[in-house]
């Protein structure tokens, strides 16, 4: 699979190795309830991909590691303070508007209410998931949740079997 070669459906969002850009830090929380459930968010008005659905975290600032970056996140976007997070994988993705190196990181364990802080909307979802559109640099996720469970079959209920090959590539 080449770098230029779209993995995921939306044409203007690709999965890849390299890039001229310099890659942006992405610390990303996928909060897993004990039932197995997991929390997506709603991409805020005023951010690219407004409404898209994605796992809530945010870009890494100077200095910070991966897992105080998303402390600092949840707190911030969704009022909750993490116990600690797991790495899980590492993705980048070449959008438009930025070439994101994403540090996917499993929490277990949280304390606090969940609270939109930014006005997103939030759903605890199984697989496979309801709500859409879902953001291409997190649809791998829910690939890797299908792996992991023996989910077999479209990962968001609403895809065509087209848009599932395009997801897995
Ligand atoms: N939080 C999050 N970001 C993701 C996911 N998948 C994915 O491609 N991204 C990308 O990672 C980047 C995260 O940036 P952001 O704009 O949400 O970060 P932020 O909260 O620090 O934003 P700000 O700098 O505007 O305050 C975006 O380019 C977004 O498209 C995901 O599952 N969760």
């Amino acid at each position: 699979m080449t770098a230029s070669t779209p993995l995921v459906a939306d044409p203007q969002a690709q999965r890849t190795g390299s890039s001229d850009r310099p890659a942006v830090d992405v610390a990303v929380g996928v909060l897993v309830r004990p039932d197995g459930a997991f929390l997506l968010t709603s991409r805020p008005q005023g951010k690219p991909y407004t409404g898209y659905w994605e796992f809530p975290g945010g870009k890494v600032e100077a200095g910070e590691t991966i897992e105080q970056a998303l402390r600092r996140e949840l707190i911030e976007e969704i009022g909750i303070h993490i116990g600690h997070a797991l790495a899980w994988r590492v993705e980048m993705v070449d959008y438009p508007h930025a070439l994101v190196r994403l540090h996917f990181c499993k929490v277990l364990e949280w304390s606090g209410e969940l609270e939109m802080r930014e006005s997103q909307s939030f759903a605890w979802q199984q697989l496979p998931v309801a709500v859409e559109p879902v953001l291409p640099g997190t649809i791998p996720v829910l690939d890797w949740f299908a792996a992991e469970r023996n989910h077999s079959g479209a990962t968001i209920s609403g895809a065509t079997s087209a848009d599932s090959a395009a997801v897995i590539g």
